[in-house]
């Protein structure tokens, strides 16, 4: 298995939140700032944890932010700065919008690293979710190709990459829940509790 030192955390925390109206990783569940469901996730895992966002109020998490390189371009962008930011070889990255997710899930993705595979993503439910995944840091030409020529579909960039996903079984399947709408908010509060 890879080495916590060849690891570092990424979470994407940049974005228009559009559909929620304000910043998602400022949401609370049970008095915690969204984020910190991620940071906490990610912390026994990596070397380095780094939020991307050109947010400054994200700064009281004591953690190094990185600005987007490439502004209101979405999720591939976001990757794609905290990869340029990074010195590790491998990168976990996380959305800010996901406070079910746990280490135990994040390590199902170190533990199946193979010497192919360049993405490595959950997938649940038949999803694949390239939000919590391992990213090799050398992808990042194969996605600043794609923002070069306009393209900001991160599932386009990634299917260009040699990718596999693992499936999450039963005992997970509320972990990926992310909050997008304010109904979504008071779904995840309903799962949070039971
Ligand atoms: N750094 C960075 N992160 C982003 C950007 N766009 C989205 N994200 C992050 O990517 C994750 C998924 O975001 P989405 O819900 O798809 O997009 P959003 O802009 O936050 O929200 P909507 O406007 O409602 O689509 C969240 O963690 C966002 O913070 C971006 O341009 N830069």
């Amino acid at each position: 298995m890879i080495n916590k030192k060849d690891i570092t955390g990424i979470i994407l925390a940049g974005g228009k939140s559009s559909r929620m109206g304000t910043d998602k990783g400022f949401l609370m569940l049970d008095n915690k700032p969204f984020i910190q469901y991620s940071i906490q996730a990610l912390k026994p895992l990596v070397s380095e944890i780094m939020i991307v966002s050109d947010n400054s109020n994200y700064d009281v998490f004591g953690l190094k932010r990185v600005n987007d390189i490439k502004k209101n371009a979405g999720p591939m962008a976001g990757i794609y700065s905290g990869l340029e930011a990074s010195s590790t070889d491998y990168n976990l990255i996380l959305s800010c919008d996901i406070p079910l997710i746990s280490s135990e899930v994040l390590k199902k993705l170190i533990e199946v690293v193979d010497d192919n595979s360049e993405i490595i993503q959950i997938e649940n439910h038949g999803k694949t979710m390239p939000l919590i995944a391992l990213y090799k840091r050398h992808i990042k030409d194969t996605f600043n190709g794609f923002l070069q020529k306009d393209e900001r579909r991160l599932r386009v960039a990634v299917k260009a990459c040699k990718s596999k996903t693992i499936r999450l079984e039963k005992a997970h399947e509320f972990s990926t829940m992310n909050v997008n709408t304010k109904e979504e908010l008071k779904q995840i509060e309903n799962a949070f509790n039971h």
